[in-house]
């Protein structure tokens, strides 16, 4: 560890790191990552901790003292700004990002992605600390693609359908659609620290994550999360998988997502951590051109992966279709395609995505049944109370 450099072969000062958000799926991967490979050190800020229970606990981890746990709601607490001051850089993860919310829960999803962001940003920008603040993919909306007539072969053109930091449109549904009222949040935050960088000075880097999907990635319901909850598409396939049900494809699964593998876009955001001078003042774009498909070849590929991993043959029906007004109600609408340009992030962080949407789909599927067949396999066995 020691004698590391950043990539313009600057030696790396140790720093304390605020992460807001701590103990969520992103969050844990990043407080790992950070305890097992550097010497910064993190206040840990959250509502929750399980996610990182393993990081905080014996005190005798050899990171034990470079983690402090702070149990603490962004929304309503005064210690806030303090652990902003002690820190040199502040880290926002803090939101809600679960898609089955942004349509019945549109007023949470609004405070959550936007009012409760603006004291994080405003004490960056007054005390002149450094923001790394996480946006999301979905700020693009629908591609400008999706509006050719079907048959048009400017649909195959690139220049329709590649999403660009700096040049692409933000393409959003009509109000009633309050899918995009978490997009349009976190697109006024955007603007938000945009404007305080440009009129104030603050040093701000803005995250724009493509599907990060891995281990631990939101809860499996009815086993570490409500039973009629609705997480993001790796986890329901993957309870569907655990209880041997069909893998509901909603509107017939034709949506294409890139998948980018968890640890690979942890890398990306340790480079922006250690390179202020090359990440400041940039929107970058984390995902994986590579790695795209339909959700039906998603379904498809993880049915294939886990029988392999679990040793179970695949149902012989694996796929059932179902609408998104059944699935997620009135409201619902979606992104049709989202592949990231690279430029920016290559030029500036010399960043490249690793693994398959395979190998990433074996190491999940793995931890998944690792983690949660047993506990599934009482869950289902239990006689149901009467
Ligand atoms: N996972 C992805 O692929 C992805 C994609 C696009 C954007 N993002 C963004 O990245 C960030 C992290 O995403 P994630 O996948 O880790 O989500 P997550 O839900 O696992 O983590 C968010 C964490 O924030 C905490 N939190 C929420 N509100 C809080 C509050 N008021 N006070 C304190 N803690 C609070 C939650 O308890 C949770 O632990 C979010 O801003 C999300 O919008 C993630
Ligand atoms: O991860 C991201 O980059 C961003 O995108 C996600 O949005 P989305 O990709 O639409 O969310 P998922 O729940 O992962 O759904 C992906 C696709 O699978 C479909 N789906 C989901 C669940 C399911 O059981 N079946 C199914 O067909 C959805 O309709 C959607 O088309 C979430 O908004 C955020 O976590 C984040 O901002």
């Amino acid at each position: 560890m020691a004698g590391r450099v950043d990539l313009d072969g600057n030696p790396i000062k140790p720093m304390t790191i605020c992460m807001i958000g701590a103990g969520g799926f992103i969050g844990s991967h990043l407080c790992e990552k950070l305890m097992s490979e550097t010497e910064h050190k993190v206040l840990a800020v959250d509502v929750y901790s399980d996610k990182i229970k393993h990081l905080l606990e014996p005190a005798s981890l050899p990171w034990a003292g470079r983690i402090q746990f702070h149990r603490l709601n962004i929304k309503n607490d005064s210690r806030l700004e303090g652990l902003i001051k002690m820190a040199d850089l502040t880290i926002n993860l803090a939101a809600i990002c679960t898609p089955a919310d942004y349509n019945t829960r549109p007023l949470d999803t609004i405070y959550s992605n936007f009012i409760d962001a603006l004291p994080v940003v405003k004490y960056c920008s007054e005390n002149g600390k450094r923001l790394i603040h996480f946006s999301t993919c979905e700020v693009y909306g629908k591609t400008i693609g999706s509006f050719l007539p079907k048959d048009s072969q400017l649909r195959q053109d690139p220049a329709y359908y590649v999403l660009k930091e700096d040049t692409s449109p933000c393409i959003f549904g009509s109000i009633e659609k309050q899918r995009w009222s978490y997009a349009c949040a976190k697109q006024l935050i955007e603007r938000l620290i945009y404007a305080e960088g440009a009129e104030n000075g603050l040093e701000f880097t803005i995250v724009r994550p493509f599907n990060w999907i891995g281990p631990r990635m939101d809860f499996i319901p009815g086993i570490d999360g409500p039973s009629e909850g609705v997480p993001r598409v790796l986890a329901c396939f993957s309870n569907n998988l655990l209880r041997r049900e069909p893998l509901k494809l909603v509107d017939g699964g034709q949506s294409q997502r890139t998948f980018v593998y968890i640890k690979d876009a942890i890398e990306a955001v340790h480079l922006m951590i250690e390179n202020p001078a090359r990440a400041n003042g940039q929107i970058f774009n984390v995902g994986n051109p590579n790695n795209e498909v339909t959700v039906r070849q998603l379904a498809e590929m993880m049915t294939e992966v886990y029988a392999k991993v679990s040793g179970e043959p695949p149902l012989e029906a694996a796929t059932i279709d179902v609408s998104s007004k059944e699935f997620y109600g009135e409201g619902y609408d979606d992104s049709d395609k989202r592949i990231p340009d690279m430029t920016i992030i290559n030029k500036q962080l010399g960043w490249n995505p690793k693994t398959s949407l395979w190998d990433l789909l074996d190491s999940t599927l793995t931890y998944q049944h690792r983690t949660y067949a047993e506990a599934i396999r009482k869950a289902i066995s239990k006689p149901v109370a009467s």
